[in-house]
């Protein structure tokens, strides 16, 4: 069977999503080739069953995939893409899970008549939990768009938007975001030995209060400020915590900065 798909780079992003696709039979390993010049990755990659090459300068002369997965750091962008230009303004889409980097730089270097999708994966795409946020350009084919979603639907959930510029926001929010909930797992952590707790418990404590609030949020169907309340009783413990973490300059205030920040480096990344 021909390629149908070229991963390349399968660093932590590439991976997650590559042994995803692979699980879910929506896509068969034999039907992808992997790029990656880094070996043990590489072996990893095809420890999946996947075709594997080095570099951009293997792969068969004959090539057309329907996709080329971009999952380079966007700093190495525009050099990787000056190996795949012929592939660009032809049926081959060309999917970038880069943060920053803007769809007007792809066409620039594969040429403006490319079908470009960008989208933001995070990366609990490895346990198929992870929100992927999609948005193509005119050139893509209903038939591109239909596959890259069911596709990616292997990884978790998957939102479109239709103005680009969004994009920097959702890598700030959904991108970024498990970053700072790992942080948050740490954060209790700390606060919990703090207060007294032996180093195993206080750890215990933090990851299953989040993991068991993150699932209940979830699966309830209550929105997280009603649930909150469930919690908080009159005069109680969780409003005397409450008073500080929702304070004037609470967590509400950190997070904006946060995303805030994030979203100003995303943009940095991708001029
Ligand atoms: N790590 C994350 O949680 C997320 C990452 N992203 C995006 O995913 C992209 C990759 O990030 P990570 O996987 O974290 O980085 P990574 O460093 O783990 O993976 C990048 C891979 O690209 C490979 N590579 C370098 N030059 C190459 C070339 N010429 N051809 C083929 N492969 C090459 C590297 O060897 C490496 O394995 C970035 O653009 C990042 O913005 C997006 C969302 C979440
Ligand atoms: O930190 C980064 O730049 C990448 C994009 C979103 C998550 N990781």
């Amino acid at each position: 069977m021909s390629t149908r798909l070229v991963l390349v780079g399968c660093g932590h992003m590439g991976h997650a999503m590559l042994a995803g696709w692979i699980a879910s039979g929506k896509i068969a390993a034999h039907e992808i080739i992997v790029v990656e010049p880094n070996e043990v990755l590489r072996n990893r990659a095809a420890a999946l069953g996947c075709t594997v090459a080095p570099d951009a300068g293997t792969l068969p002369q004959d090539l057309a995939p329907d996709i080329i997965v971009i999952a380079v750091k966007p700093q190495a962008i525009e050099e990787v893409l000056a190996h795949y230009t012929r592939f660009g303004n032809g049926k081959t889409a060309f999917v970038s899970i880069a943060a920053g980097t803007g769809v007007a730089t792809f066409e620039k270097i594969l040429g403006d008549k490319t079908p470009i999708i960008r989208c933001m994966p995070n990366i609990p795409a490895a346990i198929g939990k992870g929100m992927m946020v999609v948005f193509a350009t005119d050139r893509v084919t209903e038939t591109a768009r239909a596959f890259v979603a069911d596709l990616l639907s292997a990884s978790g959930e998957v939102a479109t938007i239709d103005d680009e510029k969004l994009m920097d926001a959702v890598t700030a929010v959904s991108g970024s975001g498990p970053g700072y909930v790992f942080h948050f797992i740490e954060a209790l952590t700390a606060a919990a030995r703090a207060a007294g707790l032996p180093d195993k418990t206080a750890a215990r404590l933090a990851l299953q209060t989040i993991y068991g609030s993150a699932v209940m949020a979830v699966e309830s169907g209550e929105e997280p400020g009603v649930l909150r309340q469930k919690v908080t009783s009159y005069k109680g413990t969780t409003a005397a915590g409450l008073d500080v973490l929702m304070g004037e300059n609470g967590l509400t205030r950190l997070l904006t900065e946060t995303v805030e920040a994030a979203r100003k480096r995303s943009i940095e990344l991708g001029s």
